[in-house]
């Protein structure tokens, strides 16, 4: 199967762990450390419900963009890839969130 931009963009990613800042946005923020990543996360997720707020479809998409590629830049910081994140979305394919939720609830009732 052909990668997808979420495969080619963690593993330029991983290539930026030992990259010059100076010439690179990735490896300047990984260089930056983990709270820098986690305040560009947060940072990007209130511009992307204030992009929702907006209506404006066009704008919720290049926030989203943003806001998954800093999510790109997390994983790659924790040893992780899409891969994983994909993994698990297939392992709930199918399961309700209701359903899910109710078998939770029982589990810690019990
Ligand atoms: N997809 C992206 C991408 N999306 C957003 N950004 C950058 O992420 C930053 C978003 O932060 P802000 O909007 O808050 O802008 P900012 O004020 O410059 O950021 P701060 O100074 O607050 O950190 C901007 O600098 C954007 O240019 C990206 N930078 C890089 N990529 C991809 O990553 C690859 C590697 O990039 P480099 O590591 O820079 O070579 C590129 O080839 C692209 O494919």
């Amino acid at each position: 199967m052909q990668p997808t931009i979420l495969d080619r963009l963690a593993e330029t990613i991983e290539t930026r762990k030992h990259a010059d800042a100076d010439s690179s946005y990735v490896a300047k923020l990984l260089h930056s450390g983990h709270d820098k990543i986690l305040k560009k996360i947060a940072e990007e997720s209130a511009e992307t419900l204030m992009a929702s707020k907006d209506g404006d479809a066009q704008h919720v998409v290049r926030e989203t963009a943003d806001l998954w590629f800093h999510c790109l830049i997390l994983l790659a910081y924790h040893g992780l890839t899409p891969a994983d994140v994909l993994q698990e979305l297939e392992r709930r394919e199918g399961v309700s969130g209701i359903v899910e939720k109710a078998s939770r609830d029982a589990g810690e009732k019990g």
